[in-house]
């Protein structure tokens, strides 16, 4: 009936944390019907495997070789996301022939745009197997052959969302703050405009791993002990990543953590919420009109400090910041969402990604499909 598909959308992210899991009902275009949310978070010894893995990474010249642990990681991955999705079924009362695809995002372990060199890990076959349903995986690929910077993928999703959205600022942008943070802008006539707009979590998480043993700065509760200390924030915003001609997607390594006798650990907690806030605020100086909301997703918006800050820092450009859930949207499930969305459009043939999005070159879709071969 009328060209809807229904699909799951798996990420695991930047931050590494676990396996995102979403249920999507859509047309690949303007229909979207957001369904069932599952986090299943990695323990602790599977996040120091990942770990590992992105030092492996850093030996692979070409996307297809697995170094080290690599070949050992991706198929834990990926048989990992088979039980996320065998148990997001089963909690949701669904089979494997109620779905029509999984968009599969895999674990990124290398990024390096400038080389047109991005690994994610993630066997598309193997799963397809696994579940018994397709699977689309390797999005980013395409995009990167056509001169494209790989990500951020999830625009396109974004701007289905803009349309059902259930408040009337505009323009509109939606920031994720994973890892990384991105952002979406979304014009009044519906012009679309994305980039990777700095660091997000990724600094904070690492700060307190190294510092205190912990493993993220829930509710910002340490950063709102300490103080922003300004040069160091400076150090960060100083970036040329900020002011460069043209936006440059990030890898996870591009901005460090600090030392560990560069501050204490609230004032670096602090620090780093108030740089992971104003590197969206500076980015968004790129984007051709300046937004009236922020509607902010990923785990970031967790982050009262993080949150405050940039409340403030857009308040005084006469912007409005909310919580996806303010707008009726789920922020730990969008990803997930937009993968599933972006698996319906691959197997369309649709465009993924957009010159405004990723830099490509035209419009390009993406994306390698695989059906089950065998079960089990
Ligand atoms: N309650 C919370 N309080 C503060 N921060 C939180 C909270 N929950 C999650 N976070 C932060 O959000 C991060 C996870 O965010 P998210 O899942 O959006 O990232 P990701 O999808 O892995 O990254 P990316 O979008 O870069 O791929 C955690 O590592 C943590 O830093
Ligand atoms: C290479 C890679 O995995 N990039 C991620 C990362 O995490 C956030 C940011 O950097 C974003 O550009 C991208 O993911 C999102 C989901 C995207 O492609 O839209």
């Amino acid at each position: 009936m009328d060209g809807m598909k229904t699909a799951i959308g798996l990420m695991s992210g930047t931050s590494m944390d676990g396996i995102d899991v979403a249920l999507l009902r859509t047309d690949g275009q303007g229909r979207v019907e957001r369904g069932a949310f599952l986090g299943v978070a990695y323990e602790p010894a599977f996040r120091e495997k990942l770990k590992q893995a992105l030092q492996d990474a850093t030996a692979i010249r070409e996307r297809a070789e697995r170094p080290g642990t690599l070949t050992a990681v991706e198929r834990e991955l990926t048989e990992r996301h088979a039980v996320a999705i065998r148990d997001f079924l089963r909690q949701n009362d669904l089979s494997a022939s109620d779905i029509h695809v999984i968009g599969f995002h895999g674990q990124t372990v290398l990024h390096r745009p400038d080389e047109a060199l991005t690994v994610q890990l993630g066997d598309g076959q193997r799963l397809a197997d696994l579940t018994g349903i397709a699977v689309v995986s390797d999005m980013r690929a395409n995009d990167m052959v056509h001169g494209g910077q790989g990500a951020p993928l999830v625009p396109a999703y974004h701007a289905a969302l803009a349309e059902g959205l259930v408040v009337p600022e505009r323009p509109v942008c939606f920031v994720n703050i994973g890892g990384i943070s991105n952002l979406t802008f979304i014009g009044r006539d519906g012009a679309l405009m994305a980039f990777d707009s700095g660091p997000g979590n990724n600094l904070i998480d690492q700060w307190v791993e190294a510092q205190a043993g912990i493993p993220f700065d829930q509710g910002g509760m340490i950063a709102s002990e300490g103080q922003v200390m300004a040069a160091l924030a400076e150090s960060y915003l100083a970036s040329p990543f900020f002011t460069a001609e043209t936006r440059r997607s990030l890898d996870r390594n591009d901005f460090l953590p600090p030392r560990g006798d560069q501050a204490e650990l609230a004032d670096g907690a602090r620090t780093l919420a108030y740089v992971a806030a104003a590197a969206i605020m500076t980015s968004a100086g790129h984007l051709p009109e300046a937004p009236a909301l922020y509607v902010i997703c990923g785990g970031g918006r967790l982050n009262a400090v993080l949150m405050a800050d940039l409340a403030r820092l857009a308040g005084e450009r006469g912007a409005k910041v909310v919580s996806a859930e303010d707008v009726s949207l789920d922020g730990d499930a969008m990803e997930a969402e937009a993968w599933a969305y972006l698996a319906v459009r691959a197997m369309q043939g649709l465009p993924l990604t957009f010159p405004n999005t990723t830099g490509t070159s035209a419009p390009v879709s993406g994306g390698r499909i695989t059906t089950p071969q065998k079960i089990g």
